[in-house]
């Protein structure tokens, strides 16, 4: 059957649809949502059979071509894309799955160039800016035009986004890259990997007294601003960026198709925990299981910045602070809802530093795309016309929004938690339990010793906990970094008082990692927005500035 061209629109309403190129390039909509798909595509007939033997890349061309019409990449060149984005990643299997118990398994998604689950989408997202922009400029050329269309990437990062997003952009022609991140707040192997990098279009920028919340809001605030957005022509890669949930989506198959044949069997339930921040991972496997993957649940797997599970146990989505006292809170939940002009906070919030610091994040930005989901399937007696039923949610959600923004908490109701606990569990995770399964994993008998990263750990727990919810499921945990990108935390758990025998730089850390200790590091320390905006509009002119001696507050 012939399927409908794919189109994205705004979680917060308008009736205008964008082509996957424009929803790509935009990133952020100008009325502050997101970008969603018109529909949900149907899989081939027999796909589990047809897939079944695929290799990665076929596996993604198959997926994406879903969400993408070879109106807007012909075939060849999405293929050419996919092999591109997946060329450098160091495990034949791209994304293998690592058994750790009869039924359980791990699925390492860090085998990419930073060692992070990110590069999955970013080095993909990064060969699509390519090719878009590369198109629209030789087609600017053939017109006999002389501007040629350039990206400023603006991303905000608690770590690991970006390193992997530098990774995918650096020396790509047409675009300039500035990430911001909290100033001493990520590890000193996640500052290395950007900072060393030595690309000219990349800007590395910590931001004083701040927070990854901060950042985010820093970034969707400037996406806001009508004029600083069209002036510079921003580019998003943070998970509010569709490609990059879509990229995701990818790796749920590459787990089921990996699993034990007599997991896939009609009787057989697979279960995936996933430690979330901003919720983007997670989306993706609810996205898989919306196409019709069959999987049971998917377990939210918090640390201490638990909102997120606070509302999946309560229907309740609130800060534990009152909106007045915590502007990075309110800040962040209106962005981009009018006019850009809202103060964007300078100080840190109430999020918590904790051993998983990559989901230290109060706020997550795809909770949104889920609400929006959730709105439409409980609105009252849906009129069956996509049109009117969509506007309807938006509006739904909309409510919402505006309440939170007023309030900084919104009560969801009893409706809203029971249609999201059909596809969602949730567990939150302590410092003490995140360092106890660390220990853990290294003593794990028959198929370990493994070492797991923090982010891993609150994973795993959180599957150890969700067990008994589901006994004989067959398990799956995202392992979302390499240890060697946390050794704070990884180190305090195997401590030599109790594990001698361990030796975090001769066991984990890798050569390639090892390295950047003697590279130079370039940092821009800024403060606030207008030290972010100052930043880029002196680059932008075209000034040179020298890492951490700027003027003013660069
Ligand atoms: C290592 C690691 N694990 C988990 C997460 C959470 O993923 P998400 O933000 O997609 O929920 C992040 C970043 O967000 C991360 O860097
Ligand atoms: N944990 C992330 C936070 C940003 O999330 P994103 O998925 O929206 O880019 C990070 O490592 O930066």
């Amino acid at each position: 059957m012939a399927q409908t061209e794919m189109r994205y629109f705004s979680t917060r309403g308008g009736s205008e649809t964008l082509s996957f190129e424009d929803a790509v390039l935009t990133g952020l909509a100008p009325n502050g949502g997101l970008y969603i798909p018109t529909h949900i595509p149907e899989l081939p007939l027999d796909w589990q059979n047809k897939w079944s033997n695929l290799k990665f890349e076929e596996l993604s061309f198959e997926i994406l071509s879903l969400f993408i019409p070879c109106t807007i990449i012909p075939s060849l060149e999405l293929k050419e894309i996919i092999k591109k984005s997946y060329s450098k990643f160091k495990s034949e299997k791209t994304t293998p799955l690592r058994q750790t118990g009869e039924k359980e398994f791990v699925l390492e998604l860090w085998h990419g160039p930073t060692w992070a689950f990110k590069d999955v989408a970013l080095q993909f997202l990064g060969e699509l800016f390519r090719f878009f922009l590369e198109r629209r400029n030789n087609q600017l050329e053939k017109d006999g035009k002389e501007e040629r269309e350039q990206l400023t990437v603006v991303g905000a990062t608690s770590g690991d986004t970006g390193s992997a997003a530098i990774y995918g952009l650096r020396s790509k022609p047409s675009i300039t890259i500035f990430i911001l991140y909290p100033d001493g707040r990520i590890s000193p192997i996640q500052e290395a990997q950007m900072a060393t990098v030595p690309d000219e279009n990349v800007y590395c920028v910590a931001v004083k007294d701040s927070d990854f919340d901060t950042c985010q809001s820093i970034v969707k605030t400037l996406f806001s601003d009508k004029e600083f957005n069209s002036t510079h022509r921003l580019g998003a890669i943070n998970s509010i960026n569709w490609a990059r949930i879509l990229a995701q989506i990818v790796y749920y198959f590459s787990a089921y198709f990996q699993l034990p044949k007599e997991a896939r069997e009609k009787e057989s339930k697979i279960q995936f925990s996933v430690p979330t921040g901003n919720f983007g991972d997670i989306l993706a496997g609810w996205f898989a299981k919306k196409l019709g993957l069959p999987m049971d649940h998917l377990v939210v797997a918090t640390n201490e910045n638990d909102i997120l599970n606070r509302f999946f146990k309560t229907g309740k989505y609130e800060s534990e602070e009152i909106p007045e006292k915590n502007q990075s809170f309110e800040t962040s939940l209106v962005n981009g809802s009018s006019d850009g002009q809202q103060a964007t906070p300078s100080s840190s919030s109430s999020v918590k530093s904790t051993h998983s610091p990559a989901m230290d994040i109060l706020l997550s930005s795809n909770f949104e795309r889920l609400l929006y989901f959730l709105a439409l399937d409980t609105i009252d007696s849906p009129s069956g016309n996509v049109e009117k039923d969509r506007t309807k949610a938006q509006e739904k959600l909309n409510g919402w929004m505006s309440e939170l923004k007023k309030n900084g908490k919104v009560d969801l109701g009893e409706k809203i938690k029971d249609a999201a606990a059909k596809d969602f569990w949730s567990e939150r995770v302590s410092d003490e339990q995140t360092l106890e399964e660390i220990k853990k994993y290294y003593k794990l008998p028959q198929y370990g010793p493994y070492v797991v990263d923090p982010h891993t750990a609150v994973g795993l727990a959180a599957t150890e906990r969700s067990q008994k919810k589901a006994p004989n499921s067959y398990w799956v945990t995202l392992s979302t970094a390499h240890p060697a990108k946390f050794s704070s935390a990884v180190e305090l758990a195997l401590n030599p008082k109790e594990f001698p025998e361990f030796n975090f730089r001769e066991t984990v850390l890798p050569e390639e990692l090892k390295k950047l200790e003697q590279l130079e590091k370039r940092v821009h320390k800024v403060s606030g927005e207008a030290g972010v905006r100052e930043l880029i509009e002196r680059v932008k002119k075209g000034e040179k500035i020298v890492p951490g001696e700027g003027k003013g507050s660069i």
